[in-house]
């Protein structure tokens, strides 16, 4: 049976999917895991067709210290122990710049033009690009297949895609992108099976993750997105502060003597959720710490959510559905309780019985605008892109490319 790996390098984890492709051409899922937890508790999960579980496995904070060492586990179990043997691989990677507005199939070229953007995502770029890198050098007839975080946002009006800086800079590629892109495609393309009625109007997603984000969807179009040039822009985050007076970076610069290296170190993985609570990047540990600095940075996370979703409001002109996902967003019912309190005010009403069980829809049946928790699943949304590149050599969401 020809399979399809798919690989997600995200801040906190490493997640795969293995998709068998049927004699109809579609796919059926085989395998889904993940090592979460990178730098608080990792831990290898997987399963099989039906959810059956394949593997449980917790290793010590050191053991998985970082994102390559979580590959190397995930990637020898499915080697090893599974021989999983695919005949294409999808990979998520961060940031396509200005030039990819849809997947593309890799080769040399492609991978010398997007390790421009290394410097623009740390955290994942060049671990998005080592393993297709090695398959490259090791099976380099094997097709590979990139699919990005920033091509769903690649339809933004100008006003949205720009900063008000000289147009040369924009013109180089410094624009707002948005990220998080492949979560919101799977989310726009659910929402029809889950709310027929407000798939079509003006819907926030709000993406809470260890990278968090918001996307103001109108016609199940990316139209603003609360990240920007970067995934550090936007809400706070595991280890990223979100939004940030830029003068503060001169403030390091100048008065701390902090180098660009230091800097970039800094706003990636020293602040954020980490950085504001001094305890853990790691939402659980911080609903169950009762360190006061902790619950700061709980409350500055959902204030910001609040703030932020006023933005996309007024971009949207309204809102009309309210939708969480991601690992936050799905799981963390306490969360999700005091942001749905933001939102009051746009008409969001929680159900606290319906949101306690993780049900699709948490508002109350009175409520002005329904709540949803959708799990995202952007390694489906990769598999169908691979598939569609290898089948017909386009993607299944061509864009138009937008002139500058
Ligand atoms: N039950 C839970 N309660 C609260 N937070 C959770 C729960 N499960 C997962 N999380 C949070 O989800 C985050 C990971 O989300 P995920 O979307 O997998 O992140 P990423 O893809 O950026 O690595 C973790 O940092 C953790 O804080
Ligand atoms: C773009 C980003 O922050 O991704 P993740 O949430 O997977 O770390
Ligand atoms: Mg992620």
């Amino acid at each position: 049976m020809d399979t399809i790996l798919v690989v997600n390098a995200g801040s906190s984890s490493v997640k795969f999917q293995v998709y068998a492709i049927e004699g109809d051409g579609a796919l059926r899922r085989q395998i889904k895991g993940q090592m979460d937890g990178i730098g608080s508790r990792p831990r290898l999960r997987a399963s099989g067709p039906s959810g059956d579980p394949m593997a449980d496995r917790a290793y010590p904070i050191e053991a998985v210290a970082d994102v390559p060492a979580a590959m190397a586990v995930a990637g020898d179990w499915l080697r090893d122990e599974l021989r999983v043997t695919p005949i294409a691989v999808g990979h998520r990677v961060v940031h396509g710049g200005p030039d990819y507005s849809r997947p593309v199939l890799i080769d040399h070229g492609v991978v010398s033009r997007l390790e421009r953007f290394v410097t623009l995502a740390p955290l994942h770029q060049p671990h998005n690009l080592a393993p297709i890198r090695s398959l490259l050098a090791n099976f380099p007839t094997l097709p590979q297949v990139a699919c990005f975080d920033t091509a769903f946002h690649r339809t933004h009006d100008a006003v949205a895609d720009h900063y008000a800086i000289p147009h040369q800079l924009h013109a180089e590629g410094v624009r707002r992108y948005g990220f998080h892109g492949l979560s919101y495609e799977y989310i726009a393309r659910t929402l029809p099976g889950v709310a027929p009625d407000i798939a079509k109007r003006r819907v926030i997603v709000a993406h809470l993750g260890s990278g968090a984000s918001m996307c103001a969807l109108k016609d199940g179009r990316s139209v603003e997105s609360t990240m920007g040039f970067t995934a550090l822009d936007g809400l706070p985050m595991g280890t990223r502060p979100g939004q940030i007076d830029p003068g503060v970076v001169i403030y390091l610069i100048s008065e701390k003597g902090m180098s660009a290296s230091n800097v970039q170190n800094f706003l990636y993985r020293d602040c954020g959720l980490k950085g504001l609570s001094g305890v853990s990047n790691d939402m659980r540990e911080l609903e169950e710490s009762a360190d006061p600095k902790a619950k700061l940075a709980v409350d500055y996370f959902v204030y910001r959510i609040g703030l932020n979703a006023g933005m996309l409001a007024a971009a949207l002109q309204g809102l009309d559905a309210f939708v969480f996902t991601a690992g936050i967003g799905e799981n963390s019912a306490n969360i999700r309780a005091r942001v749905v309190e933001q939102l009051g005010w746009l008409g969001g009403t929680l159900d606290p019985v319906e949101n306690s069980r993780n049900s699709r829809l948490i508002s109350r049946s009175d409520s002005r605008i329904p709540v949803y928790v959708v799990p995202t699943d952007e390694e489906l949304m990769i598999a169908q892109h691979t598939l569609s590149l290898l089948m017909n050599g386009q993607s299944t969401n061509p864009r138009q490319e937008r002139v500058s």
